[in-house]
Order: structure tokens, then C-alpha cells, then sequence
């Protein structure tokens, strides 16, 4: 592997588990639209291609449905009422996350966050969590014209920092963190703890732990 100098995370399913407060806004969402609730693992499987997505999802319930354009946009406004209230009511990093961010950080590695949930939510919760100062950059589903899976977040970051994409590790939990990073020509080291069996996938790295990734950067040569 040729030596990384940056690295890009995703944040739902790898930095924080968000689930438990999705779960919660999208269940609170399909109360108010008379619609019962689902159960929270139903819900985690919708979760990876940003807020749009999971709200059409959890409408439906069906991960390929759509709902109609006046409940969608009941739908949406809903969620994100719900979601903003409970942002970080029992959203937590996972363990290690805090470990690798120092780690990875102290070994001068650039860090962005390259995330599908909108922009203003990401940021808090970063902040929230205490997690932002590791970040030099963090970019949300809402912020480019494209999100993952297209290579324009990962992209404009390598722009940012002024590197090539093979120096660039992106880290994810998911095939839209993977198809981007491909897409890119970035290498990808997937978490196996976050929303999606993410072994048949075909990830450069499979990890437990956000530690191995600062051991697997700073051993590389
Ligand atoms: O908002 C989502 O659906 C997922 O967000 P993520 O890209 O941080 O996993
Ligand atoms: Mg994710």
C-alpha cells in the first residue's frame, strides 16, 4: 500500500451509533402520518443512503419503495422535526473511535468526515460528541451536489487537501461508503459494527475497531 495521508469517515455506523435516535424520529414520523411503528433493526437497514432515502423507506417500508410526493413531504418535515429534538439523546461513538481519531490524528494524518446525513445535523452531533476536533473537513449529504455512492464528496476532499486519491483511506460501514471509494480510487477499510454485513462486500480491509485503522495507517510503509 502506498503511505496515506489522509483518511475520510463515514460517521453513521462507523463514528457514532445513531441508530437508537433514528429509530426513534422515524418511528415518531410514521405515528404522526397514523402509520405503526417498525421495529428499530427494520429501520437500520434503511439507513446509509441519507435522509431522503431512509424517509421514503421508512414510509414504505421497503427498502426499494417510494412514497408520494405530499406524504414524503409530510414525511420528511416530520423526521427532521423528531430527529432534531433527539440528535444525541443515545447517539454515542463506538468504542475505539475516540482512541483512532487521537491516534490517527497524532500520527499528522488529515481527517474529514463524509457523511450521506445532512450537513447542519452532522456538525452537531460532531460537536455534540466532542468528536469535531479531529475534523478539518466535514461534508454532508446536503453539502456537493452528489453524495455517496457518487465519488464527488471523496473528490472534492482529496482537492481540499491537495492529495491524490490512492493516499486517501476511506472508512465506512457500507456499500455507498464502498462503491464511493472505488468510484474514487480510493483504498476502503470497512467497520464490521455498523448498520450493513458488510463481509461480502469486498472492502481493502475489514476492522472491529477504529484503532486498527490508525495501526494499519501508521504501519504502512
Ligand atoms: O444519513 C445516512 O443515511 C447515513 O449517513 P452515513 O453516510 O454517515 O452513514
Ligand atoms: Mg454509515
Amino acid at each position: 500500500m502506498t503511505s496515506i495521508s489522509a483518511v475520510s469517515l463515514d460517521l453513521d455506523g462507523t463514528l457514532v451509533d445513531s441508530i437508537a435516535d433514528l429509530a426513534r424520529a422515524a418511528n415518531a414520523m410514521r405515528e404522526e402520518l397514523g402509520l405503526a411503528a417498525l421495529a428499530q433493526e427494520r429501520l437500520q437497514s434503511f439507513v446509509g443512503g441519507g435522509m431522503a432515502l431512509l424517509v421514503h423507506r421508512a414510509l414504505t417500508d421497503d427498502r426499494d419503495g417510494r412514497a408520494q410526493t405530499d406524504s414524503f413531504e409530510r414525511g420528511l418535515t416530520s423526521f427532521e422535526r423528531h430527529y432534531a429534538a433527539m440528535l444525541t439523546d443515545l447517539t454515542r461513538p463506538y468504542p475505539g473511535v475516540v482512541e483512532g481519531l487521537a491516534a490517527l490524528h497524532s500520527q499528522g494524518i488529515r481527517l474529514a468526515c463524509v457523511t450521506n446525513k445532512p450537513f447542519s445535523f452532522s456538525e452537531a452531533i460532531l460537536q455534540r460528541l466532542d468528536l469535531a476536533q479531529y475534523f478539518e473537513l466535514t461534508l454532508g449529504g446536503d453539502s456537493l451536489p452528489e453524495k455517496k455512492p457518487s465519488p464527488l464528496p471523496l473528490r472534492h476532499v482529496c482537492e481540499r487537501f491537495g492529495i491524490e486519491a490512492h493516499r486517501m483511506l476511506m472508512v465506512g460501514d457500507s456499500r455507498y461508503d464502498l462503491e464511493a471509494a472505488r468510484a474514487a480510487g480510493c483504498p476502503v477499510a470497512l467497520l464490521s459494527y455498523g448498520y450493513e454485513a458488510v463481509a461480502p462486500l469486498g472492502a481493502d480491509w475489514i476492522f472491529d475497531n477504529l484503532v486498527e485503522v490508525a495501526d494499519l495507517v501508521n504501519n504502512a510503509p
